[in-house]
């Protein structure tokens, strides 16, 4: 467990058209009521198109959920960028977060360190708090290589940055082996990598960073999981994917006590 807020945050990936994404988000506020979510941060993470709809849910509502973007572009000023969505039109909407670097990013889009450290300063400048997404493959982590492979994603996304800009990141170690297969990590697995991106970050900067940064970890958390995870001294919270889709099971994780 830590002193800092844990973050349980949600991501939609491409799921649920605007309508239904308002219903989730509705049912979401709903059961959350159920849960004293004074001493957590819980966020959503819907697709693009839907963010104003959710948006506009929370604030009629004054449900305790923050949201983000799955992406942001790496161009901040305005410009001929077709499909692009930048980091002002976010903060727009209300976005505190954007998720950067997700592996399916990286997969699919061929995103990599240059990218992800554009972005992560792309969303520092328009006040926006990244989630740098980092983690191993499963080839990776057969080899026994996670915690030099996922190192190497922090230094690379991180590039540049002061201090003051890294307090305003959070990480979020996601092994690609353990996303949407129902296999979790072990929390030592889960601890292990959480705590080696911290010791990073004290190398990188200082103590003060290393204690202020958030670390979740993502890949399969369900409500029967998180808590042996949330055990861990290094691991802040949760990136949840297919479990954020249903309201019932991610109220369970966001309203996680401990
Ligand atoms: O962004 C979330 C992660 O990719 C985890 O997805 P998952 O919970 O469906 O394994």
């Amino acid at each position: 467990m830590t002193t800092r807020t844990p973050l349980m945050a949600g991501n939609w990936k491409m799921n649920l058209d605007w309508k239904q994404g308002l219903s989730l988000v509705e049912d979401l506020g709903d059961a959350l009521k159920a849960f004293d979510m004074s001493k957590v941060q819980v966020a959503v993470f819907p697709p693009a198109v839907n963010i104003r709809t959710v948006q506009t849910a929370i604030e009629a509502n004054r449900y305790p959920i923050a949201y983000g973007a799955q992406d942001i572009s790496e161009h901040v000023e305005f410009g001929a960028y077709t499909g692009e969505i930048a980091g002002s039109m976010l903060t727009a909407l209300g976005c505190t977060f954007a998720l950067v670097g997700h592996s399916e990013r990286r997969q699919y889009h061929g995103e990599d360190e240059k990218v992800t450290n554009a972005k992560v300063k792309a969303a520092l400048e328009v006040g926006l708090s990244p989630i740098l997404c980092v983690g191993e493959p499963l080839e990776v982590r057969k080899a026994g290589e996670q915690v030099a492979h996922t190192l190497a994603q922090v230094d690379g996304g991180l590039e540049g940055l002061s201090a003051d800009d890294v307090k305003n990141v959070v990480i979020a170690y996601e092994p690609v082996w353990a996303i949407g297969t129902g296999e979790v990590a072990t929390p030592d697995d889960a601890q292990e990598v959480c705590a080696a991106i911290r010791a990073r970050l004290a190398e990188l900067y200082d103590e003060s960073v290393a204690e202020t940064v958030r670390v979740l970890y993502g890949g399969s958390v369900k409500s029967a999981n998180v808590a042996e995870l949330m055990e861990k001294p290094d691991v802040d919270g949760a990136l949840v994917g297919g479990a954020s889709l249903k309201a019932d099971e991610f109220s369970k994780i966001a309203g996680y006590q401990g």
